[in-house]
């Protein structure tokens, strides 16, 4: 990647990410593969460590050769010093994390404001500020009254927002070719910068869109928000479905033919988790309430529940595909990590059935292609498997929790000579019902099969195969 052209008046400006996780580390290498000199910036000296030998402190797909190639171009640096990383960067994005606080649904934003802090009183020249992290309408603000008081006299420094869209799993192709870009609150001069730095995906076609500071920070959760709506939406028809014989992913294929409707974000089940839509639906809900917005507060209630009801309908579904009670059962739990291609488990629908079923005295033997880890220092008194026959070997019954091409692609009547019990939960809709059924599994989907009540007679001629 060559070296972004030097303006005759401007050099390319340098970059500083404050928070190298999930979003950070990809920004920090993204931008050093646009050709700028970045430097990040972590608390943790762990991550830190990790990412100046050039390796990612995630599995993300395409990460590693990213942050490689970069640092061993020079281009990439970490640190875990601040004022040392202001120091030599005139742009510095805010990446840290703005997570759900304790006893609360609202976002917590320590930490972002210790990073704007933070940069403003270790600037030694001019610069701009550019929030990234995901936050409730009206932080932007807030921050710019922190800068101001901890700049140094004479500095002149910006805030503006510039949210990020990108997904887990996709986060390298997210972040080098956006959908689009949002820049909020910007100056002529702030904006220009911005167009530098992007100038690449901007020049392939990228739209921008110039908005005022609440605007932009209302369009990353409303986008969260719309996405996770979508998800909450096909899960309540998945319950019309059950109750009514009908087929949901056979329906949502129908309704995604329709353009002004689309096919994604669609697939009924587990529902939706992960770092990002649980917690941004809340803090959206929470801010909205206390600017007396209670129409999206009534909305973002009601696809949180319908969300947190599929986790039971898995865990009610177990109960009674092995006779009303878990207790002393062997089940084989296939995924832990939210959604496949991550090793991300936060708020993990997965994990969160898998730990029910555990609490409700099942053996439970967890096994996830990359999450294993992660899972472990979350749930370390789940049972971990090293491979998806360990797992099931003298299983009762399988649940199939995050749809991995390992799982989707498994030979079925293999699995079948490992396990006691021939049922297997598929949370994610994502098994090939009929060839499981040829196998001789029963196969209970989400979505897909009939209501409980005549449900609990159809389970009683699947008694476990002992
Ligand atoms: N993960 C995603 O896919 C994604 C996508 C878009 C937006 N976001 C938003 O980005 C933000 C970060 O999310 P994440 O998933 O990367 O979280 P994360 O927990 O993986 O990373 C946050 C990092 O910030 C570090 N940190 C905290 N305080 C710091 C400080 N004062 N100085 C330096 N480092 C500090 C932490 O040690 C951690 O490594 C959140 O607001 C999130 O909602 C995340
Ligand atoms: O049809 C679907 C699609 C997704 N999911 C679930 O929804 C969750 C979130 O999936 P996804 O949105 O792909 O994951 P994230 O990486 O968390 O990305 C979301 O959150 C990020 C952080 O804010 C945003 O940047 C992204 O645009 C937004 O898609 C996962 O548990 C999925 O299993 C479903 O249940 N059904």
């Amino acid at each position: 990647m060559t070296a972004p052209k030097k303006s005759k008046d401007q050099p390319a400006p340098r970059i500083s990410v404050i928070g190298t996780g999930y979003l950070g580390a990809t920004h920090a290498a993204a931008m050093a593969e646009l050709g700028f000199d970045v430097v990040g910036v972590d608390t943790d000296p762990r991550k830190v460590e990790e990412l100046k030998e050039g390796r990612a402190p995630f599995f993300e797909p395409g990460l590693p050769e990213l942050i490689r190639r970069n640092v061993a171009a020079g281009r990439l640096t970490f640190t875990t010093d601040l004022a040392e990383a202001v120091a030599v960067s005139d742009v510095h994005f805010i990446c840290v994390g703005t997570p759900q606080q304790s006893g609360s649904f609202a976002a917590n934003l320590s930490y972002v404001e210790a990073a704007a802090r933070g940069i403003a009183e270790n600037l030694t020249h001019d610069g701009l500020i550019v929030g990234k992290s995901t936050v409730p309408v009206g932080t932007g603000a807030r921050l710019r009254a922190i800068v101001a008081d901890a700049v140094p006299a004479g500095i002149d420094v910006e805030l503006v927002w510039n949210p990020e869209f990108l997904r887990e799993g996709k986060a390298v192709d997210d972040t080098l070719s956006p959908d689009r870009l949002v820049f909020g609150g910007t100056s002529a001069k702030a904006e220009a910068t911005l167009r530098r730095i992007y100038e690449k995906p901007i020049s392939e076609g990228c739209p921008v869109l110039v908005a005022d500071l609440p605007t932009a920070e209302l369009v990353k959760v409303s986008a969260n928000a719309f996405l996770a709506t979508k998800i909450s939406f096909i899960n309540a028809i998945a319950e019309v479905c059950d109750a009514a014989g009908a087929d949901v992913s056979l329906l949502a294929d129908a309704l995604g033919h329709d353009v002004r409707i689309g096919r994604q974000f669609l697939n009924a089940g587990l529902g939706f988790g992960g770092g990002c839509l649980p917690k941004d639906i809340r803090a959206l809900m929470y801010r909205s309430n206390e600017l007396g917005a209670h129409a999206a507060v009534g909305l973002l209630q009601q696809v949180d529940e319908i969300n947190m009801g599929r986790r039971q309908r898995v865990i009610d579904l177990a109960l009674k595909a092995l006779g009303g009670s878990v207790l002393n059962r062997r089940i084989g739990v296939l995924g832990a990590a939210f959604k496949p291609h991550t090793d991300d488990v936060r708020d993990s629908p997965a994990l969160n059935v898998a730990a029910a079923l555990h609490l409700r005295g099942a053996q439970v033997v967890v096994y996830d292609p990359q999450a294993r880890e992660t899972a472990q220092r979350l749930y370390p008194t789940l049972g971990y498997a090293d491979s998806m026959e360990e797992a099931l070997t003298g299983a009762d019954l399988t649940v199939v929790l995050t749809e991995w091409d390992e799982f989707t692609t498994a030979d079925p009547a293999g699995l079948r000579e490992l396990v006691r019990g021939r049922t297997v939960i598929d949370g994610r809709n994502c098994l090939d019902a009929a060839a499981w059924n040829r196998a001789g599994w029963s196969v209970l989907a989400m979505g897909t099969v009939p209501e409980l009540a005549p449900l609990a007679d159809d389970l009683a001629a699947l008694a476990p195969v002992r």
